[in-house]
């Protein structure tokens, strides 16, 4: 049986902010102990993928005060509660199965006669059924034409872990056969982001799934009134172009106005929803049935290592803990997301609504103000790209900002050219390599405006390549790592009142309810 309890009520957490300051990172990774340092302090991923944490400032001590925390705070065991179906998310009463929907872990989870493993496996057979006729052209337009293009319309949870996987995977599907159809995607409220997407592709050999969880959000309503305008204007049936991804509970799924509705259930948040129907839809769509099921595959060999209450063989676990370190003890108010891949170009937002709504809360999860820093902000780019933006802060600010790196050996594509001895590939990997030692080491300059402190920890996540698997991996790490924070944090990292009063806020405006700041802001729009 778990017990629930403040970070600040632990013992274990009581040693740990005796050792503020305790590992010189910068003397730790000087000459041979670094790399003795590299070598040791690595913990295998699934599929092929290893997480390297030489560089931050941890040692032996310090990470038996972190695997004493784990117990402390039963990290794994409420991670089996989870899984086995308890009723995690208190501020909705809800249960949590995002992993149930990639494999199952523990036990049976029945709700309501229903178990829920078996609806998200139907619904996931629904969907690669439906992407197999689109692909063979036994479902088509009007005209008997095969859909070529597939557009997503949604926003949050219902835009950016989709669209961060497509992108992920886009040029590695061209260049393995897997591009079955060219995906888009509208999220926006802005007119913009819809014209713009309506004016790239021929509507007439499009599908579009309107994807929203609750069928309630003003964003995905007005984009899907847009949408079926264009059609209707190009003298086409929107029923005959319009799919649906939502909640059995949602007015979505009682309308007829759609080819095919697929559905999700309450207990996968949007945020982690890219397993359901969210992002199942249209990946099968774009790559194919396939493809989709080799991301979850990946994310649920990931998951079955969180399930190790050894810290140093769990390495979602253990990047939670040092995350906590280096939050509540060292101190650091941020930590940046700097993926090597261009393909993961959309990644860090993604992991931004997924850390950021999951564990920017302030209260526990009995409604009590915690009086302890929780969740990070979180902030990146791809490298090299982010080294000519915002890297001179990164090394020589007066915050000090952990950094999370992630690299591949190999590129998707596979076309280089060698310049001057070397690869564009090798040139990233040089430079991601370079970066860590940068910010652990510095260089000492006696031209203060030339010296680099050191002292910045890093860690990374490197792999082969960005392929299905790797890349449901790497989501997983980072999913579960937020929820075993929040576990320690005694947060809800599932509901999300906070984004709450701003939609309330929009509408009174447009109803012309408004009065003092709220009617002076709208005046000056001429609303
Ligand atoms: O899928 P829905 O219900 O349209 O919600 C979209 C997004 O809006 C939020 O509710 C608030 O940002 C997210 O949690 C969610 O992913």
């Amino acid at each position: 049986m778990v017990t629930w309890n403040n970070l600040d009520t632990l013992k274990s957490y009581d040693k740990l902010k005796e050792l503020k300051g305790h590992v010189d990172i910068k003397e730790a990774m000087a000459g041979e102990n670094g790399a003795k340092r590299v070598a040791e302090y690595t913990v295998p991923m699934a599929s092929g993928l290893n997480f390297n944490y030489a560089a931050k400032q941890v040692d032996d001590e310090v990470l038996n005060v972190l695997a004493e925390l784990a117990e402390e705070q039963q990290l794994v065991d409420k991670f089996e509660e989870l899984y086995n179906g308890a009723v995690i998310n208190t501020g909705e009463q809800r249960l949590v199965l995002h992993h149930l929907a990639r494999r199952q872990l523990g036990k049976d989870v029945i709700v309501d006669g229903v178990n829920k493993r078996d609806f998200y496996v139907e619904q996931q057979k629904k969907a690669a059924d439906f992407a197999n006729k689109v692909h063979a052209g036994e479902i088509t337009n009007e005209a008997g034409e095969k859909f070529t293009t597939v557009v997503q319309i949604g926003i949050g949870g219902s835009d950016l872990g989709p669209r961060a996987l497509y992108i992920a995977l886009e040029n590695w599907a061209k260049t393995n056969g897997f591009d079955k159809m060219e995906a888009k995607f509208i999220s926006n409220v802005d007119p913009d982001d819809a014209a713009a997407v309506l004016n790239s592709i021929d509507v007439s050999r499009s599908l579009f799934i309107v994807v929203s969880k609750s069928g309630t959000t003003l964003e995905t309503l007005t984009n899907e009134a847009f949408v079926k305008d264009a059609l209707v204007k190009a003298g086409l049936n929107p029923s005959k172009h319009m799919l649906t991804a939502t909640s059995e509970t949602s007015p979505l799924a009682k309308s007829d106005d759609y080819l095919e509705a697929f559905f999700m259930d309450d207990f996968i948040g949007g945020r982690y929803s890219s397993v359901s129907a969210v992002g199942g839809v249209i990946l099968s769509l774009a790559f194919g049935p396939e493809i989709f099921a080799r991301i979850l595959n990946g994310m649920a060999d990931e998951d079955k290592l969180a399930t190790n209450k050894n810290i140093k063989e769990n390495p979602d676990l253990l990047d939670a803990l040092i995350g906590v370190y280096e939050r509540n003890v060292q101190g650091y108010p941020e930590t940046a997301v700097l993926p090597y891949s261009q393909a993961l170009s959309r990644f860090p937002a993604h992991l931004q609504q997924c850390d950021m709504e999951s564990n920017g809360k302030s209260v526990n999860r009995f409604g009590e103000r915690v009086n302890y820093v929780t969740g990070p902000i979180i902030f990146g780019e791809p490298g090299t790209n982010g080294q000519h933006s915002f890297y001179q802060l990164l090394h020589q600010g007066t915050d000090i900002v952990p950094l999370q790196f992630v690299g591949f050996k190999d590129s998707q594509i596979g076309t280089d050219v060698v310049i001057e001895g070397s690869t564009s590939q090798k040139k990233l990997c040089a430079n991601v390599a370079a970066q860590i030692v940068a910010f652990a080491c510095g260089k000492d300059d006696e031209n203060k405006n030339k010296n680099f402190e050191g002292g910045r920890p890093s860690s990374i996540i490197i792999g082969d390549q960005l392929t299905p698997e790797s890349l449901g991996s790497l989501l997983a790490h980072f999913e579960n790592k937020i929820m075993f924070q929040g576990f320690v944090w005694n947060v809800n990292s599932f509901d999300q009142e906070g984004v709450q009063l701003g939609k309330l806020l929009a509408k009174r405006v447009l109803a012309h309810d408004t009065d003092g700041a709220l009617k002076a802001y709208s005046d000056l729009f001429e609303i």
